[in-house]
C-alpha cells in the first residue's frame, strides 16, 4: 500500500498508543513456558507479536482471544511445549526469532524457524554461536547465521557469557536458554540493553539477580502463569512525540505510556533538546514504570546523541533523525552501526529518504549528522524499504512539509502499529 501524507499543522488530543511490542512477544513466550493461565491485557495485536503467539499455538499451547488486545495463555510448563508440525514463520520479527531460538535449543524435539526476506537476512549467529557452545544443535545458511533455521533440542548447560554487543535479543535468548539448564546462565552486556525478559522472568517466579551489567538466571524454575498488563510502547508514542514537538500550535496527550528506564532514551535526548513535555500520574504496573506523557510544540536544540543512551533508544533513531532536521544547530548521531542490521540498513534507508525530501545529512558508518533547523519540501515519492519505522518516520516528516509526499510499501507499518494511520488523522 502507498500512504500519500498531506501537511498537517496544529495536531491535539489525547490518544492511546498499542501495547509495547517487546512485552507482548514475552507475556507469550513466558507466559507458555509457565504452569497454569497467563491472562494479558493490552496486548500488542501487530503482525510480529501475533506471529509468536501463532507459533506457540503451533507447539500446543491453547490461546484465546488471539487477535485481540485481550489474552489467555494457557501455559504447558518448561517442557510442555510440543514438535510442532510445520515450520515456525515469525515473518518480519527479529525479537520473535531469537528469543524462541533460546527456547527451542532446549526442547526435546526438532523445528524449523524462518522468517520474511529481511529477516532471512539478518544475523542469527550472534544467538545461534553462544547457543551452541551450551549445547544447541542449530543449522542454517551461512553456518547457522541465517534463517531458515532448524533446530533439534538438546540438553543444555549453562553459560557464562561475555555478549560482545548491547542487545537483549541476545540476552534474553540466552536467559531463556538458561531457563532449560542446570545451574545459574549468566549474560554480560558492553551497555545496559532493555530489561524487560529479566522483570517478567522474575515476576514470574525466576530466580534472577542484576548486578551493573550482569544479569544470572537460575535454571529450572517453576514459572507460575500471572496477570499481565502491557503497557503503551514508547517506542510507538516517539513518532506522535516527535510530530507534537516538531509541528506548530500542537499539544498531545499519551496515554498509559511504559517508562522502563532501559526504554525512554528518548525522554533524555529530548530533555537535551530542550524538548517540552511532562510526565503525569506516573505509576507502575507488573514492575514496569508508566506516566502518561504530554507533549507541546518546541523549538529544539540539537545535540549528540550517542554513547550508553542508544540502546536505551535504538527503535527511536529514525524518528529522532526528523527531530535533528527541525532542531537549531549540529545533530550528531553515533554509536549506532546496530541500525544497518535492523529490518533494513536504517541509517543508509533514513539518509536517502531525508536526502530526497531536501535535507541535507551526512551519513556515517555508525550514524549521520544533520544541521538544523531545515526545511522539509516533500513533493517527492519516498519508500519504506518494507521497515515500518522507516515509513513511520517519513509520514511524521511529511507533515510539516511544503508539499505532500507518498511514501511506498506501508504495509510493513502493520509489524508494530496496526492503527497509526487512523490515529495520524485523528490528531
Ligand atoms: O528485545 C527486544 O524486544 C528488542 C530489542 C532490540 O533489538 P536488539 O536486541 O537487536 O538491539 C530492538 O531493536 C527490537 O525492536 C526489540
Ligand atoms: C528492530 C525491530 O524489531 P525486531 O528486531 O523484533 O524485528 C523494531 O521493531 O524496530
Amino acid at each position: 500500500m502507498d500512504l500519500k501524507v498531506q501537511p498537517k499543522s496544529s495536531l491535539r488530543g489525547n490518544i492511546k498508543m498499542p501495547g509495547d511490542k517487546s512485552i507482548s512477544h514475552r507475556s507469550v513466550m513466558i507466559g507458555s513456558l509457565a504452569a497454569g493461565k497467563t491472562e494479558v491485557s493490552g496486548f500488542l495485536t501487530g503482525e510480529d507479536c501475533l506471529n509468536t503467539a501463532k507459533a506457540f499455538q503451533n507447539m500446543g499451547v491453547k490461546i484465546e482471544g488471539l487477535g485481540s488486545e485481550e489474552m489467555v495463555i494457557h501455559g504447558v510448563g518448561l517442557n510442555g511445549l510440543q514438535e510442532p508440525e510445520s515450520i515456525l514463520d515469525v515473518g518480519n520479527s527479529g525479537t520473535s526469532m531469537r528469543l524462541m531460538l533460546g527456547i527451542l535449543s532446549g526442547q526435546d524435539f526438532y523445528s524449523v524457524i524462518t522468517g520474511d526476506e529481511s529477516l532471512s537476512q539478518r544475523p542469527m549467529a550472534r544467538v545461534t554461536d553462544p547457543l551452541k557452545e551450551m549445547g544447541a544443535e542449530i543449522y542454517g545458511r551461512d553456518n547457522g547465521n541465517l534463517a531458515p533455521l532448524t533446530v533439534r533440542g538438546q540438553e543444555l548447560t549453562n553459560l557464562e557469557y561475555d555478549s560482545p554487543v548491547a542487545s537483549a535479543q541476545v540476552k534474553s535468548c540466552i536467559l531463556l536458554a538458561g531457563l532449560q539448564a542446570d545451574g545459574a546462565t549468566i549474560v554480560n552486556e558492553p551497555e545496559k540493553s532493555r530489561d524487560h525478559t529479566e522483570r517478567m522472568l522474575e515476576y514470574f517466579g525466576a530466580e534472577v539477580e542484576v548486578s551493573g551489567l550482569q544479569v544470572s538466571v537460575k535454571g529450572r524454575p517453576a514459572l507460575k502463569g500471572k496477570k499481565i498488563t502491557v503497557p503503551s510502547d514508547i517506542s510507538s508514542a516517539a513518532f506522535f512525540l516527535v510530530a507534537a514537538l516538531i509541528n506548530q500550535d500542537s499539544e498531545l496527550v499519551l496515554e498509559n505510556v511504559g517508562l522502563n528506564p532501559t526504554r525512554a532514551g528518548i525522554l533524555e535526548v529530548l530533555d537535551e533538546m530542550e524538548a517540552d513535555y511532562e510526565l503525569l500520574d506516573e505509576r507502575l504496573e507488573n514492575k514496569e514504570p508508566i506516566a502518561d506523557i504530554k507533549v507541546k510544540s518546541s523549538d529544539l536544540k540539537a545535540t549528540t546523541i550517542g554513547g550508553e543512551v542508544i540502546p536505551k533508544l535504538i527503535d527511536e533513531i529514525p524518528i529522532l533523525a526528523v527531530a535533528a532536521t527541525q532542531a537549531e544547530g549540529r545533530t550528531v548521531i553515533k554509536d549506532a552501526a546496530e541500525l544497518r542490521v535492523k529490518e533494513t540498513d536504517r541509517i543508509s534507508a533514513m539518509v536517502t529518504e531525508l536526502k530526497k525530501l531536501g535535507i541535507e545529512v551526512e551519513e556515517k558508518e555508525d550514524g549521520m549528522i544533520i544541521e538544523g533547523p531545515q526545511s522539509i519540501q516533500g513533493g517527492v515519492q519516498c519508500q519504506s524499504y518494507g521497515d515500518h519505522r522507516i515509513a513511520m518516520s517519513l509520514a511524521v516528516a511529511g507533515l510539516i512539509a511544503k508539499e505532500d509526499i507518498v511514501i511506498t510499501n506501508t504495509d510493513c507499518i502493520k509489524t508494530s502499529f496496526p492503527n497509526f494511520i487512523d490515529l495520524i488523522d485523528e490528531i
